[in-house]
């Protein structure tokens, strides 16, 4: 066998002598080709990858992001060094992701992560995302892994036979087999080694791989546009938290444990049928009988002291989460946090999150000491301990029948204890490595029940994603937006009860012409953001007598029960620009311009010309050249100013000059004088306003007056401005005003007695 191996080996060498040649050059003109003359390297790297970008160049790829295919692909432009490279991906369609929903039932919640059917099932179901053929790359690698572990496992039955040949040679003294042996140990060495690195190498790209493919479905699920909005609503209404976690480090964590866990069984099983079917050939059938017992004992023993690995993996990816996600409030909001000087506050809020994530982890260490002890102690000593008994069985038999023959024939002893002496190297070396695979296979239940818990927890996400039925999708209507018959209420997920849920506005019907325009007021969490919410389809109508949410079955502006919406469609049609101002990652442009893409600006054929005029109109004509052009990346939501960014929030709106704005008090650190200019500008370029707003100032920009009272049972009341209703209400509210006034004498002369009887006690 050793032989053959040999041969093996030297007819390679010899057939791949030229590579060894070349890499050997290679090898000693390394030092020379890096000290080539820069402009030589300049020079190859040109022929290689074509001319490097001037500066402007490179500004305008950083500003393009990506290309837009016709057949949907995307070619994302990667800058690199003074270059760029391509990725060109096919983002998966709304109709490919409807498919898929089929293979993610909800999991229920009693559902605890177990090597069970399910655990089967919610894998297949990942998996089917991360091996999309039998033809993709990951397929190849994984075969390519395969292959390398079948290598290192005849590759280890080689050296441990090679081994008792050596010692065999050394026992009886014969020098020259030794010195064979030993040439032919440095010659297995080389293949064992690279297998190593192979599989190390292989299992790392497969994990990277993995995660690409995850990441990139998880993505398209994720942000999607109306009517799924699954960003939007994953946790109001599928009560998913801390999605940032699940789709970045438990992604991650979950295709590391894929890529390692093919190893990690694969390896030490093939490892433990090949060794011991190598063993069972010198232990005789009762040794492999003794050997397999031995194998049941220990499983049975470290199922007994296997704790729930899968539940303790799925609370620390959670608890993981919740300590990120407190990191990120506090970078995303520490100016606010500053103001109050807040930094102790969160340190306390953030170290009670870590403290909870390290005592779970502290007891799952303390946990696997019991189990880990076990472990080794089954298959480092006990495996050990029957090793040697199942050795010297056949030994000592050998060495009874031998001693029975001995008396009438002449044996060379010397002989029998070399070849004795190689058989218990041999299988001494095959007990070890199988103790070891054994180990490795015990071992591989709790990286499995791990697998688990991560495979629940990527499934729960992908689940929630999937079971997100779409928005009902507002009748598309030419110039008019209107309401009739809707129930405003908050959506809430199906796992919450419904009959908790209190209408905010309850069967509101408007219908507003283009040029009409709509102030909606009343205080503070009455429910005026909730009419945009509707507006804007991001609530659907509510429906009261269902316990599920009034989403998915409804199409076509909604049904009688929860009312119905009409709207012209898309943000040409309703632009909302909401309270709280969102400067998106980019350049000072991409601000303006938002949520189209550079792309689409160019294709728009609109000009920079025409953004400044958009700027002037905004009262932020400065912005270009004080932040140093529009190309200019910073981190907007801390560059501008509160007012800033409103105003920014009223560009986007002149823009994209839509039919219908509505503006949720996006202009309330906007000064009156500048707000009352900007509404005039909306109004000259034909947008229709639907303001939300508490300032009776702005009430002149507007035709109807939308009023929610907030009384608990959702009443509302809609008023022209300017009419006989309006006047009433405003001689109403003057009278009680004079009223008022008439009083202010008497409380003058009230304020002086009392500040004159303080005076008097301070003397
Ligand atoms: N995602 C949510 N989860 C739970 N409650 C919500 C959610 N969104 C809104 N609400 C509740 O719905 C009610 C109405 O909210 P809305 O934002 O419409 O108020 P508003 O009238 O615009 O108030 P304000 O003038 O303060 O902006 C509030 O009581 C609020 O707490």
């Amino acid at each position: 066998m050793t032989s053959t191996a040999a041969a093996l080996l030297a007819r390679a060498t010899k057939s791949r002598r030229p590579i060894f040649v070349a890499l050997a050059v290679i090898l000693l003109l390394r030092s020379r080709l890096l000290t080539l003359p820069k402009d030589v390297v300049r020079n190859l790297r040109r022929v290689a990858y074509g001319p490097p970008l001037s500066q402007d160049e490179m500004v305008q790829v950083l500003q393009q992001v990506y290309l837009d295919g016709p057949d949907g692909t995307k070619t994302l432009l990667v800058p690199y060094r003074d270059r760029v490279s391509e990725v060109t991906i096919k983002p998966y369609t709304p109709s490919q992701l409807a498919d898929d929903a089929k293979n993610f039932p909800p999991v229920p919640p009693t559902h605890k992560p177990s090597l069970d059917k399910t655990f089967l099932h919610q894998l297949k179901a990942i998996l089917r995302i991360t091996f999309p053929s039998w033809y993709s790359k990951e397929t190849l690698i994984l075969i390519l892994h395969s292959f390398f572990l079948v290598s290192r496992t005849v590759l280890s039955v080689g050296v441990a036979r090679l081994d008792g040949r050596i010692v065999r040679d050394l026992v009886s003294a014969d020098g020259k087999g030794f010195l064979k042996g030993l040439g032919l140990w440095f010659l297995l060495a080389i293949p064992s080694t690279y297998t190593n690195t192979m599989l190390h190498h292989l299992q790392a790209k497969l994990s990277l791989r993995l995660r690409t493919r995850l990441n990139r479905y998880t993505n398209d699920l994720y942000l999607s546009s109306a009517p799924d909005l699954r960003y939007y609503r994953v946790s109001t209404e599928g009560g998913l938290d801390g999605v940032d976690q699940y789709i970045t480090a438990d992604v991650a964590s979950f295709c590391d444990a894929v890529a390692a866990i093919y190893g990690n069984v694969m390896k030490p099983s093939l490892d433990l049928v090949l060794f011991t079917t190598q063993l069972s050939r010198t232990l005789g059938v009762r040794g492999t009988i003794l050997l397999f017992l031995n194998y049941y004992a220990t499983a049975k023993i470290l199922r007994a002291v296997t704790p729930a690995f899968g539940r303790l993996a799925a609370v620390e990816a959670r608890l993981e989460g919740e300590y990120r996600a407190g990191m990120g409030r506090v970078g995303r909001e520490s100016e606010e946090v500053a103001f109050y000087n807040g930094g102790p506050r969160e340190r306390d809020i953030l170290w009670r999150a870590y403290l909870r994530l390290i005592k779970h982890i502290n007891s799952i260490y303390k946990i696997r000491i019991a189990y880990e002890w076990t472990e080794d102690y089954v298959i480092k000593y006990l495996w050990s301990a029957a090793g040697y008994a199942l050795i010297a069985v056949p030994v000592l038999l050998t060495r009874r029948r031998n001693v029975g023959i001995q008396t009438g024939v002449n044996v060379k002893i010397n002989d029998e204890v070399a070849n004795r002496t190689e058989t218990y190297i041999s299988s001494r070396r095959l007990l070890l490595s199988l103790a070891d695979a054994g180990g490795r296979v015990m071992y591989a239940q709790k990286d499995l029940l791990e697998l688990a818990g991560l495979t629940t927890r990527i499934y729960t996400l992908l689940s929630t994603l999937h079971n997100l039925s779409p928005l009902p999708k507002p009748a598309p209507s030419q110039d008019t937006v209107e309401l009739s018959h809707v129930d405003i209420a908050v959506p809430s997920s199906a796992s919450t009860s419904s009959s908790a849920a209190t209408v905010l506005v309850k069967d509101l019907s408007l219908a507003l012409k283009s040029g009409e325009h709509l102030m909606i007021t009343g205080s503070n969490g009455v429910g005026k953001t909730a009419v945009a919410r509707v507006l804007a389809g991001l609530w659907a109508p509510w429906k009261e007598d269902e316990d599920e949410l009034s989403v998915g079955k409804v199409s076509g502006g909604g049904n009688e029960k929860g009312g119905a919406v009409k709207r012209p469609e898309g943000k040409k049609g309703v632009f909302v620009v909401p309270q709280r101002s969102y400067m998106v990652a980019g350049t000072l442009l991409d601000q303006i311009i938002y949520p189209d893409s550079y792309e689409q600006f160019k294709q728009s054929g609109r000009t920079l010309q025409e953004l400044m005029e958009i700027l002037t109109a905004s009262n932020l004509a400065y912005l270009p050249a004080r932040e140093g052009g529009w190309h200019t990346r910073k981190e907007w939501r801390d560059v501008l100013s509160g007012g800033e960014k409103q105003r920014m929030g009223l560009a986007r709106v002149f823009y994209h000059k839509p039919k219908f704005a509505i503006l949720d008090e996006c202009t309330s650190a906007v000064s009156s004088d500048v707000e009352g200019r900007m509404y005039e500008h909306a109004k000259s370029l034909g947008i229709t306003l639907i303001t939300i707003s508490l300032r009776p100032s702005l009430m002149r920009y507007h035709n109807q007056l939308l009023t929610i009272n907030g009384d608990g049972v959702g009443s509302w009341t809609l008023t022209k401005v300017g009419g006989a209703e309006e006047r009433m209400g405003l001689d109403r509210e003057i009278i009680t005003l004079e009223e008022k006034l008439a009083d202010v004498e008497g409380w003058e002369k009230r304020v002086k007695e009392l500040t004159k009887a303080l005076s008097v006690q301070e003397a």
